[in-house]
């Protein structure tokens, strides 16, 4: 089947009724999964609109470049658009519905509401990107209310993401499933990330210090020791500027402390050259 690309509200629903969703899912397997993105669309990606179609009838794939979620001097206007490249990527992967709406048909000029991340919002990346969450947190409930999907997937590589969404949805009752899906990397450890296209072949190799530094941690066996061992991993790789190096409860992302048992997630973001890339990965303690 060809992919449907709708590119605003009128399309989008008539989407829906083409794909027949609304009507009675097969038995065991809900109507249609969401994948979120904001496009130049990589195998990170690919991997999660697999899961969302191990979840559901009919995969949708949204591709927005959320002005909301920029601060000012970020790279909002030189985020890589590449939506013809994406649409045949969707359509090799069987998703059924591509929705791309413009920025003006997204948010009215005069919006005046949207969602707050909270106190968990203003900690670890949103201390670093002041609002950045707020605008993850409104555009995600926009498109949950436009495409409404009955599962949505999200990656385990934007962590502090995919924690606030699991705490919209039960602080505000979505009747919607997230699905966490793994980080995919390259075979030397970098996570994939529409960021990386924006690394000197230098910066690249540098860039390979935020991985080295998360398994090194993770090889240790106490929040302190995991912590110095990363720190002094990425110290030792000058053209990295560290934002954070954090060891944080994976539902809440405060610091945990040095008797803590069970996750925890050691999450890092810093700058390699003028591209700023985060990482992470969960421990058991
Ligand atoms: N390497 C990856 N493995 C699995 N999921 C990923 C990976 N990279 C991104 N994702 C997920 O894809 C979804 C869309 O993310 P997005 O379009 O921002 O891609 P990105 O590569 O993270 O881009 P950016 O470079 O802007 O961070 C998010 O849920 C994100 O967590
Ligand atoms: C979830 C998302 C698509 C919202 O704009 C974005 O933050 C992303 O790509 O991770
Ligand atoms: N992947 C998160 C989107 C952003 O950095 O704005």
């Amino acid at each position: 089947m060809d992919v449907i690309v709708a590119g605003d509200r009128a399309e989008l629903a008539e989407a829906r009724r083409a794909l027949g969703i609304g009507g009675p899912a097969s038995p065991g397997k809900a109507a249609l999964a969401l994948v979120p993105t904001m496009g130049a669309l990589h195998e990170g990606h690919r991997s999660l609109m697999r899961l969302a179609g191990e979840h559901a009838e009919h995969v949708a794939v949204s591709i927005f470049v959320n002005p909301l979620q920029f601060g000012p001097g970020e790279d909002f206007s030189r985020y890589p658009r590449t939506f013809d490249d994406d649409l045949e990527v969707c359509a090799a992967e069987g998703v059924s519905m591509v929705f791309a709406p413009a920025a003006e048909d997204m948010y009215l000029p005069d919006r005046q509401v949207g969602v707050s991340a909270g106190k968990m919002g203003a900690v670890v990346e949103g201390a670093f990107r002041p609002g950045h969450l707020d605008g993850v947190l409104t555009v995600v409930l926009k498109l949950f209310n436009l495409v409404r999907p009955d599962v949505a997937v999200f990656g385990q590589k934007d962590a502090q993401q995919l924690a606030m969404i699991r705490r919209m949805v039960a602080d505000l009752d979505l009747p919607i499933s997230v699905v966490g899906a793994p980080t995919i990397r390259e075979a030397d450890g970098l996570a994939l990330s529409s960021r990386n296209r924006y690394l000197s072949p230098q910066d690249r190799q540098a860039a390979l210090a935020l991985s080295r530094a998360l398994f090194a941690g993770a090889g240790q066996r106490t929040p302190g020791e995991i912590r110095r061992v990363a720190r002094a991993v990425l110290a030792e790789e000058p053209s990295v500027a560290v934002d954070y190096l954090v060891l944080v409860d994976p539902a809440t992302f405060a610091e945990v402390g040095e008797g803590h048992t069970g996750e925890a997630i050691l999450a890092v973001a810093a700058r390699v050259g003028s591209t700023r890339l985060i990482d992470n990965v969960t421990i058991g303690l």
